[in-house]
């Protein structure tokens, strides 16, 4: 099917390869006038769910960001994939993407390059381009983010951001200041990233420039919860880290029930519940999805419980959103690396009296063994006093100067207790982040709704959107062009369009021909105009799956189509 449906994308304006002109580049699509509307309809009903109705900000921060922001956040280290390349034909292959595809190994991704390496020579693997061997060539990282240079000359290297995400965290100094210091808070982020992928394929499934939506929901693991209320009927199919290990099955939850077993984090059932019924709503076929929870060894260091949505086409299951419960690590490690802070202020409810160490400033306490050093020295214990007073409970105290440990016995610096009065503490975040890809989306959207049958003995291709996200709500026929039928018919594409419906006017060719044209792009009704119209002001309505008609007053036009089209 999925021949079919790129054909049909193509064809009909939904997406197709980008700068086809100059031989194309793989990679990049262009998403054509049909395509750019349901994408901004499934964009407008992913902000309207996720953020709008949960109360999260926006931002629109910017895609090209400086080195040092990825050094922090460790995608210049690690944000690589395995490439192998073909000796004969010269075709570089993702290492792991080869040995899921020809072996029966599932989750290639989780295993080291040697690993792959070793597994590649051992099964005798070959370059699915030219047939030549790939046993005993190498399996290397290579990193997939698109680097370039800010301002002339190199002195300033910066990277197109592999995701939305470290936008929202990179500002979150200024983003709880709009928050006004008060967790929990979400901050959202629509936009395009970037990932120079060793592969892209099957179409828009993996290109190099994707477009994310991305939710960033910070908390106090201490003391916020998630509103489960609102979703604790939803049934998930949870496809859990036990039963991938046992060959067993996607088993049906509700969220109430996912989270009383505790199969599921609490604060990623209520993300997986909501994005559960948003799916179904935008089109997605429902039996052919599940939530795939990663194996220990998928999951970051950090992360402590991630699932992925994921949905069948053609036989394959994609991933369509990750969910994951990152912790602090994100905040912590900007925490580290940049000059602001990145922990929220948690007032307590009462103030609290504690034992804090204090340090003498008088660097003579130290003596003078510790020479010009002294007043570093002093600095950082003072600072240890602040933020673990722990430290001082034994004889000596350690702390780092200039990258070298110090160790001072306790008795010479100048140590003291006092008691102060405490109103707070600074806590760093834990973060929850669904992330979504949009182009994914469309494709799942288009591939679900994709139908082939037969009308009046003809075969006919059909898309079955929901009409609220399908690209044209209204196609509008006159019969005939002439005794004014086109007139009328202009008129009430005027009249629904001012009221709000994306309408195509169409009068070339029968009929037959033009309801067909409109199935294909999923318009979900059209009116046609005959001569019954000029009479009584009446015209057909014909919907899209059922092919049934309706004879509907103009005037009742936008009532009859309203109520059929917004589903949500
Ligand atoms: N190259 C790509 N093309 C299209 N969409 C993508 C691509 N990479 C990621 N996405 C989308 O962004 C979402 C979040 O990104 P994430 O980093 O979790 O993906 P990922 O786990 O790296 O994906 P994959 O394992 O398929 O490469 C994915 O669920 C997917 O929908």
């Amino acid at each position: 099917m999925s021949e079919r449906l790129v054909e049909l994308a193509k064809r009909r304006g939904f997406f197709f390869p980008a700068s086809g002109a100059y031989g194309g580049t793989a990679g990049f699509y262009v998403y054509g006038p049909q395509g750019a509307a349901l994408k901004r309809n499934l964009i407008e009903s992913w902000r309207e769910q996720f953020l709008t109705r949960e109360g999260h900000m926006e931002i629109d921060a910017p895609t090209v960001m400086p080195e040092s922001v990825f050094e922090a956040s460790g995608h210049l280290d690690t944000f690589d994939d395995m490439i192998i390349e073909c000796p004969s034909c010269g075709e570089s292959h993702r290492a792991d993407h080869l040995v899921e595809d020809e072996t029966d190994i599932d989750d290639a991704e989780g295993m080291s390059l040697s690993a792959v390496e070793e597994l590649i020579a051992e099964r005798d693997l070959h370059c699915p381009n030219c047939g030549e061997s790939l046993a005993g060539i190498e399996v290397s990282a290579f990193n997939l983010m698109f680097g370039t240079n800010i301002g002339p000359g190199s002195a300033s290297p910066g990277y197109l951001r592999p995701e939305t995400a470290q936008g929202i965290f990179v500002e979150f100094p200024q983003l709880k200041e709009y928050a006004r210091n008060q967790l929990p808070f979400g901050v959202g982020q629509i936009g395009r990233a970037y990932r120079n992928e060793i592969s892209p394929r099957r179409s828009i499934v993996r290109v190099r420039e994707l477009t994310q939506a991305e939710l960033e929901h910070f908390i106090d693991p201490e003391t916020d919860e998630p509103p489960l209320a609102g979703v604790a009927d939803v049934e998930l199919p949870l496809y859990s880290a036990a039963a991938q290990a046992e060959d067993g099955d996607v088993e049906m939850m509700t969220v109430a029930t996912a989270v009383e077993t505790g199969i599921v984090n609490d604060w990623i059932a209520y993300y997986l519940g909501v994005a559960a019924e948003w799916y179904e709503r935008v089109g997605v076929d429902m039996s052919r999805f599940r939530y795939r929870q990663h194996q220990p060894e998928e999951l970051s260091h950090y992360s402590s419980d991630c699932w992925d949505a994921e949905v069948e086409v053609d036989g394959n299951w994609i991933e369509l959103t990750g969910f994951a419960y990152r912790g602090s690590y994100d905040l912590s490690k900007h925490d580290e690396y940049a000059d602001e802070e990145f922990t929220v202020f948690k007032q307590y409810d009462e103030p609290i009296t504690v034992e804090r160490p204090t340090v003498d400033p008088d660097m003579s306490v130290l003596g003078p063994e510790f020479g010009s050093e002294a007043s570093d020295i002093a600095e950082e214990l003072q600072r240890l006093a602040e933020t673990d007073p722990d430290a001082f409970e034994g004889e000596t105290v350690t702390v780092t100067v200039d990258g070298d440990d110090r160790t001072i016995p306790i008795d010479v610096t100048g140590f003291a207790v006092e008691e102060v009065t405490e109103s707070g503490e600074h806590i760093t975040p834990h973060v929850i982040e669904p992330s979504f890809g949009i182009d994914r989306l469309i494709y799942t959207v288009l591939a679900h709704a994709y139908r082939e049958d037969e009308i009046d003995d003809e075969p006919r291709t059909s898309l079955a959107l929901q009409p609220d996200i399908a690209p044209t709500t209204v196609g509008v026929f006159p019969l005939m062009t002439k005794d004014g039928m086109a007139e009328r018919a202009q008129e009430i594409v005027e009249r629904l369009r001012s009221d709000g419906f994306t309408v195509n006017y169409d009068d070339s060719g029968a009929i037959g021909r033009r309801y067909r044209r409109q199935d294909e792009i999923g318009t979900p009704y059209c009116i046609t105009v005959d001569y019954e119209s000029l009479e009584d002001d009446t015209v057909t309505v014909r919907e899209r799956d059922s092919t049934e008609q309706d004879r509907v007053a103009v005037d009742e036009l936008r009532s009859h189509l309203r109520s059929r089209i917004v589903t949500s």
